[in-house]
């Protein structure tokens, strides 16, 4: 079966046609029937998402968790495209002090992930509650995932191995409207539906958010220093025009201080990690070979702009033996 949703695809790819054909065997799927879609603001919930409210309108509800682990700016962004420019119905649910509450103190990082999971389980319930009876879920689920489920229906429940996964629930149907495409083509089809290229060309970005990109015990402290120090760093990389060719680019704060010197005065503040890559399928990695006048641009700034850190470090390290992300 999975090889039959994707001979069809392989037949005739057109991105808009599949948007057309796509909204309609949603509508039929529907009908009068409500929707729930746990947002991340990432390439496939988001897409699955438009497509679906192409097709049943106020029907679908949204929910976006805001854990206090995102971006700089990301949560607004979201918020901004969803809400405003499509329409949706989108509950933003704040939860950031719900999650740093739990986290407080926790420094291994496979607990940090199983307490931001379960954390998101428990908030998505409780939103779903609210809103009554809900005949169908959608999921951004993609091809990869089916063939990396290992199974043949296709009607699993996508295992969200990064946020805990959603529980399965047996009132709900499945409505899985990417299932049978690769991620480069849900990115075409993102584009036909007019989402901005902002968001359709977005770097993957683990389900923990910046909770593994703050090495150590997560706080609001860190997180701020580090969404200034991955911003400017996401900045210059854009602006040199790097960002087609590395994969990710990232910033991660260490748990340690160190000593420096500004004005005459010494400092004590954190270091961050630049960290950017080439892949073709993240199981391996490269690290980017970024100019080192960028480097040292990239370094000034961050250090001038954000006071709490006077020591920027870049990685040099492939994948294996580092992975990507820190934790
Ligand atoms: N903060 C969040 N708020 C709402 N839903 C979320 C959030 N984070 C993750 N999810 C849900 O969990 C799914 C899997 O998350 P994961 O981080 O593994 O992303 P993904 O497989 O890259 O998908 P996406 O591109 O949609 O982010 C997402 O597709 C989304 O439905």
């Amino acid at each position: 079966m999975n090889k039959d949703i994707r001979s069809k695809i392989e037949e005739n790819w057109n991105a808009e046609e599949f948007a057309k054909e796509t909204i309609e065997a949603i509508k039929e799927q529907i009908g009068d029937g409500k929707a729930i879609c746990a947002l991340s603001g990432g390439v496939d919930s988001s897409v699955s998402a438009v497509l679906v409210h192409k097709a049943i309108g106020s029907n679908l509800t949204c929910i976006f968790v805001d854990h206090g682990l995102m971006r700089k700016d990301e949560g607004d962004q979201v918020e901004e495209i969803f809400k405003n420019t499509f329409d949706m119905n989108l509950i933003r649910v704040n939860a950031q002090e719900r999650f740093l509450g739990k986290l407080a103190g926790v420094k291994d990082p496979e607990q940090k992930r199983k307490i931001i999971g379960e954390e998101f389980i428990r908030v998505f319930e409780e939103e779903k509650a609210k809103i009554g009876k809900i005949d169908f879920l959608v999921q951004g689920t993609i091809y990869p995932d089916i063939v990396e489920s290992m199974t043949d229906s296709g009607e699993v429940i996508k295992s969200h191995h990064n946020v805990g996964g959603l529980p399965e629930d047996v009132d709900f149907e499945l409505v899985e409207p990417v299932k049978a495409l690769y991620k480069y083509e849900v990115r075409e089809v993102g584009r036909v539906l007019g989402i901005a290229d902002k968001l359709v060309d977005r770097q993957p970005f683990p389900g923990p958010g910046l909770g593994v990109r703050v090495v150590g015990d997560i706080t609001k402290e860190k997180l701020d220093i580090l969404r200034e120090a991955d911003w400017i760093f996401r900045e210059e990389i854009e602006a040199a025009g790097l960002n087609k060719e590395i994969w990710q680019y990232f910033a991660t704060i260490l748990d340690i201080k160190s000593v420096g010197m500004t004005n005459e005065k010494r400092t004590y503040g954190y270091p961050v990690v630049l960290r950017a890559i080439y892949t073709k399928d993240a199981m391996t990695a490269e690290f980017a070979k970024i100019p080192h006048e960028l480097l040292d641009k990239i370094a000034k700034r961050i250090v001038h702009e954000v006071e709490e850190i006077n020591r920027v470090l870049y990685d040099v390290t492939s994948k294996p033996p580092a992975t990507i992300e820190f934790e």
